[in-house]
């Protein structure tokens, strides 16, 4: 990413990621929940990270709903405001992993190319690209917060799977289906991938 000042140095800490997950004892990742409104990556997010926290692992939660509540605030709908959101959380996340703690990301981030940018933020094996595959109808019937009513009616412009995209994942670490499992079924699910790929 090109800064506005030329003038800018990367100031080094004595104390380096690799310190501080030898200090917790465990590694330090991304998991990025992508997928409809309604397709449970807040409620997956949630579940997995009370499991981690009993298990003894540093985790926390980033929320779309949340996050645009306060750091972008600003920020809206458009794909270019979309595309900003991503990008900001993408370093949010990273300064969270450089912390050593196990960052659960659950946006909507529609977009491949965008999920591909933060993906390059990191390296190898440190973003784990989670898609919550679920069908636009039971997302729909679903409708936790009302939100496809009000996309339906008009109320809500650019709302992603009615008057916005959703591009699926190309190739994500995992796929989890909410509409065919159920919610522990699913955690179950993440646990055992992180568990096989040696990440917890
Ligand atoms: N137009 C439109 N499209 C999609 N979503 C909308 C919209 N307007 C408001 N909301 C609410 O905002 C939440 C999605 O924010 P995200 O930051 O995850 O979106 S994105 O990744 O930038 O696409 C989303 O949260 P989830 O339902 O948890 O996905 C909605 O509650
Ligand atoms: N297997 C499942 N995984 C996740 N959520 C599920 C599942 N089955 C049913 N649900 C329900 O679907 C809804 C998903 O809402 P939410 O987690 O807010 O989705 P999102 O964050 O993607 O908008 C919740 O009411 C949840 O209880």
């Amino acid at each position: 990413m090109r800064t506005l000042s030329g003038n800018i140095m990367w100031h080094q800490g004595t104390i380096t990621k690799k310190d501080r997950r030898l200090l917790n004892r465990h590694d330090s990742f991304t998991l990025w929940f992508t997928g409809l409104s309604g397709s449970g990556k807040s409620s997956l997010a949630n579940e997995v990270e009370k499991r981690l926290f009993e298990m003894g692992f540093r985790s926390y939660i980033l929320d779309g709903d949340n996050i645009r509540h306060g750091l972008n605030s600003n920020l809206g709908f458009s794909p270019d405001d979309r595309k900003e959101n991503l990008r900001r959380i993408g370093e949010v996340s990273k300064l969270f992993v450089d912390a050593g703690v196990i960052t659960l990301a659950a946006f909507i981030s529609p977009y491949q190319v965008d999920r591909d940018m933060v993906r390059k933020m990191f390296p190898n094996g440190e973003f784990i690209e989670i898609f919550i595959s679920c069908p636009l109808e039971i997302c729909e019937w679903r409708d936790p917060k009302g939100l496809y009513l009000k996309a339906r009616k008009g109320e809500l412009k650019e709302f992603t799977g009615i008057s916005a995209p959703y591009e699926p994942p190309v190739s994500p670490e995992v796929v989890i289906e909410t509409g065919k499992h159920s919610i522990s079924e699913c955690v179950d699910q993440i646990i055992r991938y992180l568990k096989l790929k040696g990440k917890i």
